[in-house]
């Protein structure tokens, strides 16, 4: 049986789906989805393998494992998990009483808190639903949480009456770290019984990253014709996004869990373990 792959729709994926999408994928059926959805099918075992929510992996860390040198992370400013909200709040975010979060996401909703909290002192009622950035038009709330293409979307064309706060940005200003969304996750289950698929799919990944890195600006054309951006936005976008598991993401990841640990969030002493062939092999 082929392994079950999700690929969140966004296009931060695009440097590790391109060479596939591009020339097909023989050893993996793919999955489309926004990342709440591929959380769902993942933790039903309906998907072998998929991004998953990093909050999502601490909640569910003791069934799973992290495949090495994958995530979607930034360094700072991410420009698609943002906070657009009211002009009135610009500077008195700290008022903020009622935020609109987008149901696509699980990780950014529990940043958005620990940002508002920590940085603002703000604790306001969040609202899951599903939203676009003309918000301020339809709802009475003081601001809303996007994330991917709807989130980046904002911030190029942001409205005249709104406010946008970048939350890698703000991430990396409250702990010095970066911000890792999302990581490739896999159930120890999976692990066991198929040992050669998952090694096999590690490689596809490190090699499908080296390609889209070797032949960025093709792959920046295909993105324009797949998502509603310029290649000019797509490359300074893609340029942001960081697809590494090295160090630094890795205590960027553990200084997230332990503040989301802190409000509720994470249980405490979330164990990272990432996947090594010699364990399973
Ligand atoms: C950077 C992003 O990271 C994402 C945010 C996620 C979340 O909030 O749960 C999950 C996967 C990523 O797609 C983005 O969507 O723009």
């Amino acid at each position: 049986m082929r392994l079950r792959l999700g690929r969140v729709s966004y296009l931060n994926c695009l440097p590790l789906y391109y060479p596939f999408e591009k020339n097909g994928f023989a050893e993996a059926e793919l999955f489309s989805g926004p990342p709440a959805e591929l959380n769902q099918l993942f933790l039903k075992h309906q998907l072998d393998v998929t991004p998953l929510s990093s909050i999502e992996y601490a909640r569910n860390y003791q069934d799973l494992l992290i495949l090495p040198d994958l995530s979607i992370a930034a360094d700072g400013p991410v420009l698609s998990v943002m906070f657009f909200y009211r002009q009135e709040f610009s500077g008195r975010l700290q008022n903020i009483k009622k935020v609109g979060v987008t149901r696509e996401s699980a990780t950014s909703v529990v940043l958005l808190k620990i940002i508002l909290k920590e940085l603002f002192g703000a604790d306001p009622q969040y609202v899951p639903m599903n939203l676009d950035i003309e918000f301020y038009r339809k709802t009475d709330l003081d601001g809303v949480l996007l994330i991917g293409d709807k989130a980046l979307a904002g911030y190029y064309h942001l409205p005249q009456n709104l406010e946008v706060l970048d939350l890698g940005e703000a991430f990396k200003k409250l702990t010095g770290l970066p911000m890792v969304y999302a990581v490739w996750a896999v159930h120890r289950e999976t692990c066991q019984k198929e040992p050669h698929k998952i090694k096999k799919l590690t490689e596809l990944f490190f090699q499908a990253k080296n390609y889209s890195y070797a032949h960025w600006q093709e792959m920046v054309e295909f993105g324009s014709q797949k998502y509603p951006f310029t290649p000019e936005e797509i490359d300074g976008y893609l340029k942001i996004i960081s697809h590494e598991l090295s160090e630094r993401e890795f205590s960027g990841l553990l200084e997230f869990y332990r503040r989301a640990s802190k409000i509720g969030e994470a249980p405490a002493g979330v164990l990272v373990k990432i996947w090594r062939e010699d364990d399973w092999m």
